[in-house]
């Protein structure tokens, strides 16, 4: 759907040069939630400026559908950009105008006929959940409905594209999820290709199915949420799992663990995907005369499936113990076997 080949922006102030995005090559699948997480200072929001040509690109190319972005005169980007969509951490609503004029507005410069805009204003309300909304103004609502009218005035000319710039950053976890929630169900719904920016990893891990990782200008890691998430090979990225997973955290508890449960195996389970939802631990115990105990665990959720991990500890008559480790070995389950202590 999206295809970025060599994408590049440098900045020329008084004093230097900055190269915000630099070489930047990805191919983004129509249907798909495209997360792009990066700190500060990274090039996100530049280079998701760059997809609608809010930002002229230095060097590069983009095709959306394709259409060459980079090729188009102004007339026609004027066009194409009714094509994509873009939601913003501050909402960028027009304070003098209702819910209902606010999202008609990008239909109103489409010059789609009156009649069909009322309708078709109705059904985003709808689909972003704000009916009984409609003659508000901004200034009454919460942040979670403005973003709801950021939506539905994106989603407005039915584009094939929407671009979410931290979209929930400035809203709290509990809305945060709810914003999040609509994004999947428009993305199902509507089969949307999705791009958003973030510095947030559980943004990521909860609507996204690909990730790229940026860090000054570049991509220096992509790849499925689930992939990125079990093996983070930057250190920029095992940071970013981390604020999720709280990994070092979780190793200095496994150290304790396994030095205090000195019989049996202690061993650490790592679940994939599918794998979360086998029985595996009662399978186990009915199976082989050994004792399990649950030391410690965190399974999360990511649109990709479960991951996560469960440390045990196993204690049996030695060939049972080896038996059942062998069983747990032949699942799609990564077992890591601790060292006796
Ligand atoms: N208009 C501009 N003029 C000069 N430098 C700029 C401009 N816009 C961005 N930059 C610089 O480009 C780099 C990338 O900025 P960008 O805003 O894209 O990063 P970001 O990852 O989105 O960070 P943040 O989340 O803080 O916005 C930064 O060094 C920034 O100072």
């Amino acid at each position: 759907m999206i295809t970025i080949k060599g994408l590049k922006k440098t900045f020329t102030t008084k004093s230097n040069t900055i190269i915000a995005v630099d070489d930047i090559n990805l191919n983004i699948n129509k249907g798909e939630i495209f997360g792009v997480i990066g700190y500060s200072g990274a090039g996100k929001s530049t280079f998701i400026r760059l997809i609608n040509r809010l930002e002229q690109p230095t060097d590069g190319n983009i095709t959306i559908d394709g259409q060459e972005i980079t090729d188009l005169n102004q007339k026609e980007l004027r066009l194409s950009r009714q094509e994509i969509g873009m939601i913003f951490q501050h909402f960028n609503l027009l304070w003098s105008r209702t819910v209902r004029d606010n999202i008609s507005l990008p239909l109103e410069i489409a010059g789609v006929p009156r009649v069909e805009r009322l309708e078709r204003v109705e059904e985003l309300i709808k689909l972003v959940g704000l009916s009984g909304r409609e003659d508000a103004y901004p200034s009454e609502l919460s942040g979670g409905q403005k973003q709801r009218v950021g939506i539905a005035r994106a989603l407005a000319n039915n584009p094939k594209v929407l671009l979410c710039d931290e979209a929930t950053s400035a809203l709290d976890p509990e809305t945060t999820d709810s914003i999040l929630k609509l994004l999947i169900d428009i993305n199902k719904e509507l089969g949307l290709t999705i791009i958003l920016i973030t510095h947030e990893m559980h943004v990521i891990r909860k609507i996204c199915h690909r990730v790229a990782v940026m860090e000054n200008g570049r991509v220096v890691e992509q790849g499925d949420v689930l992939d990125v998430f079990l093996h983070p090979k930057q250190q920029v990225t095992k940071k970013f799992v981390e604020q999720v997973m709280g990994d070092k955290e979780q190793d200095d508890a496994y150290e304790f663990l396994t030095t205090s449960y000195t019989t049996g195996k202690n061993i650490r389970l790592h679940f994939i995907g599918e794998t979360t939802n086998q029985a595996l631990i009662s399978r186990v115990a009915k199976e082989f005369d050994v004792e399990i105990n649950i030391l410690q665990g965190k399974i999360t959720q990511t649109q990709k499936g479960a991951y996560g991990t469960l440390v045990v500890n196993i204690d049996g008559e030695n060939n049972e113990l080896a038996r059942a480790i062998e069983f747990i070995k032949s699942t799609s389950v990564e077992v890591e076997v601790a060292p006796n202590a």
